[in-house]
């Protein structure tokens, strides 16, 4: 075993076999198609990524081709294609071996042996080299001809080019590296041709010097050159999907004084339920104070993306079978909605009614999970909306209510999963904390929606919310089976009230 590289390495010119990545995407813990009959029938080089120091790792981005077999031949989700850089070293690493993907005898280089990159420091130091260079390029673009690979930055920051990477180790459906206390880079795993909805709306707020979410420093794009359509991409046009263009990652602001804010909830209900005889509002545990600032920062994101993407309207009765629609799939998926079919029909006949529905770009898959605390208030992080579906639906206009009715099913959640917890230990108090949950719950909910709407809102945006938060409630029950069967109770209670007073 041999840590340092003592030779440089010629440029590699192959690619592993893809039988190597069925084991690796099987380990990991942001491949999709876990429990899923799948193959990985073809490995794509994209190229290797600039930046390279001699005694360095040559970095080698991949993008494995993933079929599966549970589908029919026609179906849209039967291929999906996940990005694995490699960082590649002629001799054995002993600090990367948890990392290892392949080692293969390479036509250019010999033998090498290829890393997740995401682990490596040396490899994100080359990513973070590129991106500090693109700076000092026309526009901010730095495009290197031989991989088709272009970072871009915007202007008003100086990367820490002596801060070290660390990965980060949640449940993600990405991976995320921290450099220091400095920059954060997302590098996106299951990727699709077409902007990723993440950096667009990171880009166009942090254009505008929003507070409420971290700067974009950069993102890096590969253009296809397989699907080059010769068009040229206009990153300033929120409607440019770039004709061949993937997005594979973006660098931006460390959130260095953040707090996950579905963490935060959580613990404003454990001290509540530690203080049962106290009402919300006097306990440690209030999150009313919390819950208005939060929903004054939604309104204010929501104003900006109103103001910066495109806007228009829906027909009620359109949204009305949208969200009907959804029905029959999620029925058979989670049988236990069958007993309230009528009432979520009832819900979304109502919205038939309501004539013009405004719609815009919002979050599309917004809870606690996806808000920071920070010293200077609340952020809302990862506008990729709902993973599960397609990029273009998820690039579409919706309601701004979808948002406020996930934030709403999130309140609810907290105390829900609590108690799922307290309950072992403290069997008896139940009846209690079940009312303090209520209290909390309802408490959070009002002053967030108070300070989302400024006020009161009408019958009919209330008819509206109450239909996405069943919409939302529906999925989650679908959610729930799939992922965490034990916890299907909490949204399918949420659908049991529909309709109460
Ligand atoms: N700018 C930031 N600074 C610090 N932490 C962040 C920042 N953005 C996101 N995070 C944290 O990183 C983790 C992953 O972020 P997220 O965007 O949700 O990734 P994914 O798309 O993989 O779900 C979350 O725990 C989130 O709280
Ligand atoms: O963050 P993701 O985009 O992966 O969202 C998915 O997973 C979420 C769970 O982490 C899930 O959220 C549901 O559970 C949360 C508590 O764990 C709760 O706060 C949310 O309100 C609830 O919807 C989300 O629905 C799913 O899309």
């Amino acid at each position: 075993m041999n840590d340092q590289t003592t030779d440089p390495m010629d440029a590699p010119t192959g690619t592993p076999d893809p039988q190597v990545f069925v084991d690796y995407l099987g380990r990991t813990r942001w491949f999709g198609g876990k429990g899923r009959p799948f193959a990985v029938t073809g490995v794509r080089r994209v190229g290797l990524v600039p930046g390279s120091v001699p005694g360095g790792p040559v970095v080698l981005l991949c993008l494995a081709e993933v079929t599966y077999d549970d589908v029919g031949d026609e179906a849209a989700d039967k291929v999906e294609h996940y990005q694995v850089p490699l960082a590649l070293y002629p001799e054995s690493q002993q600090r990367l071996e948890h990392a290892l993907v392949a080692t293969w005898d390479d036509p250019g280089a010999g033998r090498v042996h290829g890393y997740d990159a995401l682990h490596d420091r040396e490899a994100m130091a080359c990513w973070l080299r590129s991106f500090d260079r693109a700076a000092g390029e026309p526009g901010g673009n730095l495009v290197d001809e031989a991989s088709s690979l272009a970072f871009h930055r915007l202007p008003g920051h100086d990367l820490d080019l002596e801060s070290h990477s660390t990965l980060f180790s949640g449940e993600q459906s990405n991976s995320s590296v921290a450099f220091g206390e400095d920059a954060l880079m997302k590098v996106f795993r299951k990727v699709t041709p077409g902007v990723n909805p993440d950096v667009q709306v990171h880009e166009v707020l942090s254009r505008v010097g929003s507070p409420d979410v971290a700067a974009l420093y950069g993102w890096l794009d590969w253009v296809d050159p397989e699907q080059r359509t010769g068009d040229h991409h206009d990153a300033d046009d929120p409607d440019d999907t770039g004709g061949g263009v993937m997005q594979l990652a973006m660098l931006q602001q460390f959130l260095r004084t953040a707090s996950d804010g579905w963490d935060l909830a959580l613990s404003s209900v454990r001290d509540l339920f530690r203080q049962p005889e106290l009402h919300a509002s006097e306990a440690g545990g209030d999150f009313a104070g919390e819950a208005t600032r939060l929903g004054r920062t939604l309104r204010e994101v929501h104003l900006l993306m109103a103001e910066h993407f495109p806007t228009a309207t829906v027909r009620g009765a359109d949204l009305a079978d949208t969200m009907a629609g959804r029905l029959p799939a999620a029925l058979s998926a989670a049988p236990g909605l069958e007993e309230h079919r009528e009432s979520l029909e009832a819900l979304f006949a109502r919205v038939r009614a309501l004539g013009e529905v405004p719609v815009t770009r919002i979050h599309g898959d917004l809870h606690l999970g996806q808000t920071l605390r920070t010293a200077l208030g609340w952020k809302i992080v990862d506008f990729e909306g709902e993973p599960a579906k397609p990029l273009a639906e998820r690039l579409l206009p919706d309601s701004p209510w979808r948002d406020v009715a996930g934030m709403l099913r999130s309140f609810d959640y907290a105390p829900r999963v609590v108690e799922r917890t307290w309950a072992e230990d403290d069997p008896e108090g139940a009846d209690v904390r079940a009312r303090k949950a209520a209290e909390w719950a309802n408490r959070s909910k009002n002053h967030f929606l108070y300070a989302y709407a400024d006020g009161d809102i009408g019958d009919e945006q209330r008819t509206l919310l109450d239909a996405y938060v069943a919409d939302k409630a529906v999925y989650e029950t679908v959610y729930e089976t799939r992922n965490r069967p034990t916890w299907v109770d909490i949204p399918l209670q949420a659908v049991a009230e529909i309709g109460a007073p």
